[in-house]
């Protein structure tokens, strides 16, 4: 992960100014998703690329220790090891960012991991994930059970209450009491832009949730009816441009929620690379949280290689 962001003084006058352009975002997202995508090799290097940048999530009520146990060994051998060998990158360690779960499984995912030899992030939702309707007291105590059990990687929600009323004060105090509680794990802010009503008030949120010393800024939870969109990571992604030519402090990006295809994929990064540059190409700041992309980029990356496209069967935990 990069250097932290230590955050900054909320700085109000600044989150009062912002007025996003809702066609200009609009239009721009356009162009992005009218992009060509690379094609053979190039396509084939930026799905890799892509296994890299996941965090390979897991966020259901019928979560046991038996599928965490199998989502771990997915994370540190993502693609079939025959296939890296043709592609010549079955020993560049290619793995997955990290495993994401609920809190309630975060030790077995360590355990898992640390069985395997694997030094994989663990990352876990917080904070009442995914409404973020329980007491601060027992989001602050979650955050402090996910880290106590190995975490490194705290996904909190954001209070949508107090960003739909614009009191970014008492937002900013509760981001950063988790920052608090986070202690040396890395901390990702979901926005849930789906619940944030316009442009202009997710863009504040990301700049707030900057302030208050977030590491990364996420999309969404994947529970909300509209998850991660292009134009909302537009704006995301401008903010963050902002606060870092104000700041010097570089803070990823993560979409996360929906995201199913290799193209998709591709397109983010797109986006990323036209919108913040080079520099972000990188797990350490840019993340895909999603729970069934990988299966479809081993599905492309298997034809790559063979020419054809597998069987359900032929690929585990597809
Ligand atoms: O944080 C990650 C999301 O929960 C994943 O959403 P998804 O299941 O739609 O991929």
């Amino acid at each position: 992960m990069a250097a932290r962001n230590p955050g900054m003084k909320l700085d109000l006058e600044w989150v009062s100014k912002v007025r996003v352009n809702t066609q200009a975002v609009l239009k721009r997202a356009q162009h992005i998703q009218g992009q060509k995508i690379p094609k053979k090799q190039w396509q084939a290097a930026w799905l890799l690329k892509a296994v890299t940048c996941i965090d390979l999530t897991t966020l259901a009520g019928d979560d046991t220790p038996s599928n965490i146990h199998r989502l771990c060994l997915k994370a540190v051998q993502p693609i079939r090891y025959d296939l890296l060998k043709k592609m010549d990158m079955h020993n560049k360690g290619v793995t997955t960012a990290a495993v994401c779960v609920y809190p309630s499984r975060v030790g077995e995912a360590v355990i898992t991991l640390k069985a395997a030899n694997s030094s994989l992030p663990v990352a876990s939702v917080a904070t009442g994930f995914p409404a973020g309707q329980t007491p601060l007291e027992t989001r602050l105590q979650e955050v402090r059970m996910a880290v106590a059990h190995g975490a490194s990687e705290i996904d909190i929600v954001i209070n949508r209450k107090l960003a739909l009323a614009g009191q970014w004060e008492a937002m900013y105090d509760e981001i950063h009491q988790f920052r608090e509680a986070c202690g040396d794990a890395h901390m990702k802010t979901i926005l849930a832009i789906g619940e944030l009503g316009t442009f202009t008030n997710i863009y504040k949120a990301s700049l707030v949730a900057m302030m208050a010393g977030s590491d990364f800024i996420k999309t969404s939870t994947g529970k909300e009816v509209v998850n991660a969109t292009y134009p909302v990571a537009i704006v995301m992604v401008r903010a963050i441009r902002d606060y870092y030519l104000f700041t010097g402090q570089k803070v990823g990006f993560k979409p996360a929620g929906g995201i199913r295809t290799a193209q998709e994929s591709l397109l983010w990064f797109t986006l990323i690379k036209e919108e913040l540059g080079n520099d972000w190409l990188c797990p350490h700041l840019f993340r895909l949280g999603a729970s069934s992309l990988l299966a479809d980029i081993e599905r492309q990356i298997y034809h790559h290689v063979t020419g054809q496209y597998p069987a359900y069967h032929e690929l585990p935990m597809a």
